[in-house]
């Protein structure tokens, strides 16, 4: 994934989001998980309501105490009040927490369904996917873009609700106090909404810049740590540090700008506050000295005027959720609709056929007229080829001829545009998985292991098998020679994609992963030059042990493996051209002759 997560941020997600974007079907899909929480919803809505209302009664119970008790001399009523208050700031409280806490509830749940479901969606979409989408895209999606989720359902919701009855209600309240004055005292508003709406337009696109800049921060710091051995054997360090400096200024630059717009905000916000203070101090003083309204209206609207301004810059920034959680629901979608799927046959008939293949399996192989594109060239062209149970076979043919490919077909990391590929005579898309996954097993070239010991990457195809079977292929294998040397032998940590082994050993490890399983079929995609002259040695003893008994694909790019196969097709251009044993090759062929004689004579 290097530099994915960053690269991605920068080129997709950052673009302007517009909430007008969301279609139907995404928001439908977002209920579909908020539906099981009917209730709980209604309950966090309620307690929404009661924060507003108990926010809304401090300022009109101080009315009431100003012109009902004060004005009266009433100290018992006086104190009745003061206790009221208390009151509606401990029902402030408890519904504050119910609220808080019912959000969460629910948006952590629903983060969490639609996280599991997205990550087992992406389990089960084949190849084609990953080949069209970068796996920092995919990352990117999982985490940043769940989270921006998060953000939405936990916090956001709270917001908006909290916000917009909170405005309502002191609006409502004015209103019914004197709605004179409270028209008078709304004239603030355009102003708000316009600073709101100006400063939050620039804000939104300076906080995109900012995040933006820091992607592509990230990407270079991911992309250059995982270059680093070849950045300091080429001496590059200066040349990326300048260029580090300049998108760390960019950095500073973005945020700088993004800070300015915010600071501008809040005193902003301030001036509308004090206007609004000041409009309802003289224009309600002057009613009152006129005796229209009493002084406790010109306190509570004071108390009102102050509280009105938060929630409304609060909502620029709600809208700023909105849009990056918008965004982010409408890329989990498209994951969640992505149909890069490997079908299985149904149930009954996967029992029918794992039947047939547990008391007869020929472990034999027929391509029938099969082509294959993995986007618009066809890398496999009709190609027909049929391999007996038993037989070892080799593949061999110029880089890029297809030969890795035919092996992907083989373990169904794709399936075939065209013809058909048959194993113990039955087309592979009706070979249910775990069958065929028994039977055949990939020793592919590039060796992938996992950041564990020796012995869990070996039996990661066969979680159950013992230290003691693990040991005893190694032993066949001749992999347990380098094992038992290191320190702590098969409990040995391997590091990250096995950076702690050298290429030969990774390959004996990937060979005893895959001889574990005990395949009948076994597919051998050979490395052409990471190994040893030694480990190769060990390889090629080893190989007889691996071979005996099972039918053998052998992509060829040593001689001495070549001698190993009875038969040897060439492969040019996705077709296979010819087939037979070495030394009719030689004599016939020009292509394996020269193949024999420039490539893999060298290796010998
Ligand atoms: N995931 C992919 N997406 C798109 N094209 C691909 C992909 N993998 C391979 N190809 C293309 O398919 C063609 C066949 O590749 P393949 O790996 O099968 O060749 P090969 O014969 O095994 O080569 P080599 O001997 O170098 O390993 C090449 O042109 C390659 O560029």
């Amino acid at each position: 994934m290097r530099g994915g997560f960053g690269r991605r941020m920068t080129s997709e997600a950052e673009k302007d989001f517009s909430l007008k974007e969301l279609d139907r079907e995404t928001l439908k899909f977002l209920f579909s998980y908020l539906k099981a929480y009917k209730l709980k919803i209604a309950f966090a809505v309620l307690a929404m309501l009661m924060v507003s209302l108990a926010s809304l009664a401090a300022p009109y119970l101080s009315k009431i105490a100003v012109d009902d008790y004060i004005a009266q001399g009433d100290l018992s009523g006086l104190n009745l009040i003061a206790l009221l208050i208390v009151l509606s700031y401990l029902v402030f409280w408890l519904f504050s927490y119910h609220q808080t806490y019912l959000a969460n509830y629910i948006g952590q749940h629903v983060i969490a369904e639609i996280r599991d479901d997205l990550y087992q969606h992406l389990q089960t979409l084949s190849m084609r996917f990953y080949t069209k989408e970068s796996t920092g895209n995919v990352m990117s999606t999982v985490t940043h873009d769940v989270n921006a989720l998060t953000d939405l359902l936990s916090t956001g919701f709270i917001h908006l609700l909290n916000d917009f009855f909170t405005i309502s209600g002191i609006m409502i309240v004015m209103l019914y106090l004197d709605y004179r004055l409270a028209l008078l005292s709304f004239i603030v508003i355009p102003f708000v909404i316009f600073t709101v709406r100006f400063l939050g337009k620039r804000m939104r696109s300076a906080y995109s810049d900012v995040r933006q800049k820091l992607a592509e921060l990230n990407a270079d710091v991911e992309e250059n740590l995982s270059g680093i051995r070849l950045i300091q054997a080429l001496n590059r360090e200066a040349k990326n540090e300048g260029e580090f400096k300049n998108l760390s200024w960019k950095n500073f630059k973005a945020n700088l700008a993004a800070a300015s717009y915010f600071a501008l905000l809040f005193p902003l916000m301030e001036l509308a506050k004090v206007l609004g203070e000041a409009i309802v101090l003289a224009a309600g003083g002057a009613a009152v000295i006129s005796g229209r309204i009493s002084l406790g209206i010109i306190i509570a609207f004071m108390a009102y005027v102050r509280r009105f301004f938060a929630p409304l810059a609060d909502l620029s920034q709600v809208y700023n959720t909105y849009q990056s959680a918008g965004a982010a629901l409408d890329r989990i979608n498209n994951y969640f609709k992505a149909d890069d799927i490997l079908e299985e046959i149904d149930k009954e008939e996967s029992l029918i056929i794992k039947n047939k293949l547990k008391d007869d399996f020929k472990a034999e192989l027929k391509f029938k007229n099969v082509s294959f594109a993995y986007e618009k060239e066809k890398v496999i062209d009709n190609l027909n080829l049929e391999i007996k149970a038993g037989e070892v076979f080799a593949l061999v043919g110029e880089t890029g001829a297809g030969k890795s490919t035919l092996a992907k077909l083989l373990a169904r990391l794709y399936d075939l545009d065209e013809g058909e590929l048959l194993i113990s005579e039955i087309n592979i898309k009706n070979i249910p998985f775990d069958i065929l996954r028994k039977k055949i097993a990939v020793v592919p070239q590039n060796v992938f292991l996992f950041n564990s010991t020796i012995l869990e990457n070996i039996r990661y195809a066969a979680p159950n098998a013992s230290q003691a079977e693990v040991e005893a292929i190694c032993g066949k294998i001749n992999a347990d020679q380098f094992i038992k040397k290191m320190p702590k032998g098969y409990q040995t940590e391997v590091g990250e994609n096995g950076v702690k082994l050298s290429g030969g050993q990774k390959q004996l490890l990937s060979f005893a992963r895959a001889m574990l399983v005990d395949p009948k079929i076994l597919i051998l995609d050979e490395a052409t030059s990471s190994v040893d002259l030694y480990t190769e040695k060990i390889i090629q003893e080893g190989m007889d042990e691996l071979l005996s008994g099972r039918t053998v694909l052998i992509i060829a790019h040593r001689f001495a493996t070549l001698k190993k196969a009875e038969r040897i097709g060439v492969m040019k251009e996705g077709r296979l051209i010819d087939s037979g044993s070495h030394q009719k090759l030689l004599k016939e062929n020009e292509i394996y002759k020269e193949l024999v004689n420039k490539q893999l004579l060298n290796n010998e």
